[in-house]
């Protein structure tokens, strides 16, 4: 599947000429350099580049948890950039869901009180029967009682991502959620991510180092001095690897590639 997709009404997250600088304006960083692209509902993608390319503040900025210096975000239809904190951080819990490297559980909850954590925030209740299926999706099913202390690394980011499918979310964002992993850890928590957008029909986008974890995706996006240089669908660990090793020659020189049409 190596056609590009049209940009559409389907597209959950648009960014528009994201723009997001740190410090003055001759002196600062500009992390993200008038970024636009658009992630459509029920795909899974996938955003790789080198170390300070900007990856993770385009995750955040898609995710209102920064904001950009100019430009605009809309989450399913809903512009982010200007919203209040307050409306920011319900549209967060109600709409967007997180897995982090670290997993970010709370040590004194079990695992169903960590999971049903972002309903209690959003001062909602479970379904009834919600809280074991979305533990039995993810491979927890009569784990519910225990602690996190209790499990590997891996049962605790399944753990993190049900607390991210219980509101389920209108997109789930991931900063390096296998980066902690093993290999074989790592390859479990991308078919539960894969699944929850094939079978779940929910929307991932993950930042990652990794072009094996990359290739789980359906698209995965390029990123160089906080500009979107190339982008690939359905491709190979080899491929998403060899396309890593021409960012290099793009930063060198920049003024003589042509970026990958992304948008
Ligand atoms: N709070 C901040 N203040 C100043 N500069 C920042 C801040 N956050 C990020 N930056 C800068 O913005 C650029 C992009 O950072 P970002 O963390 O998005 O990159 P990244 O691609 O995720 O990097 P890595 O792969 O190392 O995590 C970097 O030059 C970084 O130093």
């Amino acid at each position: 599947m190596n056609s590009t997709p049209q940009r559409g009404a389907d597209e959950v997250v648009v960014l528009s000429r994201v723009r997001r600088a740190y410090g003055a304006e001759h002196t600062g960083v500009v992390a993200l350099d008038g970024v636009s692209i658009g992630f459509r509902r029920g795909t899974f993608t996938a955003v790789m580049g080198p170390s300070g390319s900007g990856k993770t503040t385009l995750l955040q900025c898609a995710a209102g948890l920064d904001r950009p210096t100019s430009g605009s975000v809309l989450l399913d239809g809903v512009e982010l950039t200007g919203m209040s904190e307050r409306k920011l951080t319900k549209l967060r819990r109600e709409r967007i869901g997180f897995v982090f490297q670290s997993y970010n559980l709370l040590p004194a909850l079990t695992v169903e009180d960590n999971v049903t954590l972002p309903l209690r925030l959003a001062s909602r209740k479970a379904e009834p029967g919600s809280v074991a299926r979305v533990l039995e999706q993810v491979g927890l099913a009569g784990r519910g009682k225990r602690r996190p202390d209790e499990l590997s690394g891996g049962q605790r980011q399944r753990v993190a991502i049900a607390r991210a499918l219980i509101t389920e979310p209108a997109v789930i964002f991931g900063d390096e959620p296998t980066g902690a992993l093993d290999t074989h850890t790592a390859l479990e928590v991308l078919r539960l991510l894969r699944s929850a957008v094939r079978d779940g029909g929910r929307t991932a986008v993950i930042v990652t180092h990794d072009p094996v974890a990359a290739s789980h995706a359906d698209r995965v996006v390029f990123l160089a001095d906080g500009r979107i240089v190339d982008e690939v669908y359905g491709a190979s660990a080899e491929t998403i690897a060899e396309r890593m090793t021409h960012l290099g020659a793009w930063a060198e020189h920049p003024a003589v590639h042509v970026p990958g049409g992304s948008v």
